[in-house]
């Protein structure tokens, strides 16, 4: 499981997955990102590196590695079934494709940072397994006042996905308000719908772009993550899980 992406460059036709230079892609991510609060592109990374994922989350899956993901830091496993239904694992750099990915997910913080003066301090991400029939119920991933989750991030790791397969994530119009004037089931107007295809990388603001998975027909296979403002306080160092 821990050696399956070659540091060294993958094979040169493999690259031809992104026409657009990586520094296009990102110019094009951030100017989304500040006049939408959102953005998605298909084929964001190289293909090499997306199937060292894939087989990676199988290897965890098969190994039964994966946990019941919950909501909120307590992990309110009972009510988090009726909200999600992924099962998670979290990255920690122990094979050269989670390296490679936290590495280009650093670089994206950078690059954010520069462009839109936000201090993102650090990133935290998960593997997330959907079986078959699961979904995620429109949320927002973190509330403003304590919202030390700023961007979030989602790369989808489905090859050949087809267009009933359902796991749609459901874009929804940014909302202002915060935790008092979220209401998950208000009707709101969606603005952006992706399908799960390998190589897909969406991002959006945390505190105030709702969103959902779809029921899915098929494991749906993703990282989802998000970049982090340092929010410890008083000395104590806030717990990022
Ligand atoms: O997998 C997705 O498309 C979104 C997942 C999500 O919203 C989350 O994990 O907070
Ligand atoms: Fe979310």
């Amino acid at each position: 499981m821990t050696d399956r992406y070659p540091p060294s460059s993958p094979p040169s036709g493999e690259l031809q997955a992104n026409e657009r230079p990586q520094a296009a892609r990102i110019e094009a991510l951030i100017d989304d990102l500040a006049h939408r609060g959102f953005s998605y592109q298909t084929r964001f990374f190289d293909a090499s590196l997306i199937d060292a994922l894939i087989a990676e989350l199988d290897a965890l899956y098969e190994e039964d590695a994966l946990s019941a993901a919950g909501i909120g830091r307590l992990g309110e496993h009972q009510l988090a079934t009726r909200v999600r239904g992924d099962a998670i694992r979290w990255l920690d750099r122990i094979s050269p494709a989670q390296r490679a990915y936290l590495d280009l997910l650093d670089g994206l913080r950078e690059a954010i940072n520069r462009a839109l003066f936000i201090g993102l301090f650090e990133f935290e991400a998960h593997f997330a397994r959907y079986p078959p029939g699961a979904f995620y119920k429109r949320h927002l991933d973190s509330f403003q006042g304590r919202a030390n989750r700023v961007i979030s991030t989602v790369t989808y790791l489905n090859r050949h996905w087809p267009v009933d397969g359902g796991g749609e994530m459901v874009l929804f119009e940014p909302v202002a308000a915060g935790p008092d004037g979220f209401d998950p089931e208000a009707p709101a107007r969606e603005v952006g719908r992706v399908r799960p295809e390998a190589g897909t990388f969406v991002c959006f603001l945390s505190d105030s772009v709702p969103h959902e998975v779809l029921p899915t027909r098929l494991p749906r296979a993703s990282i989802a993550g998000w970049f982090r403002r340092n929010a410890s306080m008083g000395g104590v160092i806030d717990p990022s899980r």
